[in-house]
């Protein structure tokens, strides 16, 4: 999901269900004047999704746009749409994410429950969960182009509309507690081989946002990431069928009380999303990752907790991106590297 804010007014671009919609529908009581893009890739749900916010705020605007962002050439067509109908984008929320054939490690997890580090466990979800990726149209992992690399063409593609040294812009990639280090390589940074193509494409985005913030700081363009917590959308029914998860509740009610990560409705997930959305861009910290949190009375609030990067190999990675950047583009921008 995208976010911004035009010249003409504040315009946003999200998805039509779980958190990115839920984050439309705060930034529309906080401000109903400010203007929304929907970016999706399914239609029929984004009409939906635009129903649903024009029933609660009937004089909002609220526009949509296709984007598959597993697919460049729907990048390439839907920047161009964006391109031709605003001026301007103030924030771009980079929400889209998928989780695709998630199996739970039952041992990691009987062994963690009898860890010291369960509560971080829990937290994080780390070493408890693998995926099964495939290979898209293009060529790509399908989690690599899904969660980082879709986004980042499309970053590229609108450079013109987000670099502004006069009235700087925003983008907030919507990342996760569960990016890990050990689960990226640089060698196999679409993650090709293991099986936490998650964890990698996440810490993927941390990567990628440190070092668009020094690329782009100059040119008036800011990056954030934001965790939302674990919150129950169509990700985490992936994981376990949503009865599962209504039985699962008054553990996960527990387990808040210690982590506070477990935000669990959308509402609370988007508390990060909508905070950076009011802070002034200068004062917010690159190598932070800001995480909605919940804690045991309901009470939210937002924890920026430092990333495990440093700039060099976050270069490193951008590097690597750029590369595959030349590569993909003289596939579909013949004669244009
Ligand atoms: N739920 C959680 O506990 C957590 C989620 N996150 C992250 O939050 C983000 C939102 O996820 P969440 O709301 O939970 O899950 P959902 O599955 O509800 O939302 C994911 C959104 O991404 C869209 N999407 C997926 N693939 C594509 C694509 N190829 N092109 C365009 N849109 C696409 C989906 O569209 P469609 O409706 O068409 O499928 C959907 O709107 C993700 O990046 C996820 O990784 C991070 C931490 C925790
Ligand atoms: C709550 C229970 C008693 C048992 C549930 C066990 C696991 C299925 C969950 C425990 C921590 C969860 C978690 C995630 C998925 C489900 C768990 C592993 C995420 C990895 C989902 C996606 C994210 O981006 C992370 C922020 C989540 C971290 C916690």
């Amino acid at each position: 999901m995208f976010a911004s804010q035009g010249s003409d007014g504040w315009q946003t671009s999200a998805c039509k269900s779980g958190i990115g919609l839920a984050l439309c529908e705060r930034l529309l009581l906080q401000d109903d004047q400010i203007r929304l893009c929907l970016a999706c890739r399914n239609m029929q749900r984004a009409e939906a999704a635009r129903s649903a916010l024009l029933s609660s705020h009937p004089s909002a605007d609220v526009g949509i746009v296709q984007a598959d962002v597993g697919s460049i050439k729907s990048v390439l067509q839907a920047a161009k749409t964006l391109k031709e109908r605003y001026k301007q984008i103030d924030y771009l929320y980079l929400n889209a994410g998928i989780m695709p054939n998630p199996q739970i490690n039952l041992k990691a997890l009987v062994k963690g429950l009898f860890s010291r580090n369960v509560i971080s466990m829990f937290a994080s979800g780390e070493g408890l969960l693998t995926q099964k990726d495939s290979v898209t149209e293009d060529g790509l992992q399908e989690v690599f182009e899904t969660n980082v690399f879709g986004h980042f063409i499309l970053i590229k593609e609108l450079q013109t509309l987000l670099c502004h040294v006069d009235n700087p812009s925003q983008l907030i990639w919507t990342s996760s507690s569960n990016a890990r280090k050990s689960a990226f390589s640089l060698a196999d940074y679409q993650h090709r081989q293991g099986q936490e193509s998650y964890s990698s494409s996440k810490y993927a985005t941390d990567l990628l946002s440190v070092a668009l913030n020094r690329q782009y700081n100059k040119e008036g363009l800011y990056s954030s990431v934001v965790c939302p917590g674990l919150v129950m959308t169509n990700l985490t029914y992936g994981i376990l069928p949503s009865f599962f998860w209504t039985l699962l509740m008054p553990i996960m009610w527990l387990i808040r009380v210690f982590t506070n990560s477990f935000t669990i409705s959308t509402y609370n997930g988007a508390e990060a999303l909508l905070w950076l959305f009011n802070q002034k861009l200068e004062s917010l910290d690159p190598l932070a990752k800001y995480h909605s949190c919940t804690s045991g009375l309901g009470r939210n609030y937002v924890k920026p907790l430092r990333m495990d990067l440093d700039d060099a190999s976050s270069l490193s990675f951008y590097g690597k991106i750029l590369d595959l950047e030349k590569q993909i583009r003289k596939r579909f921008v013949p004669g244009n590297c």
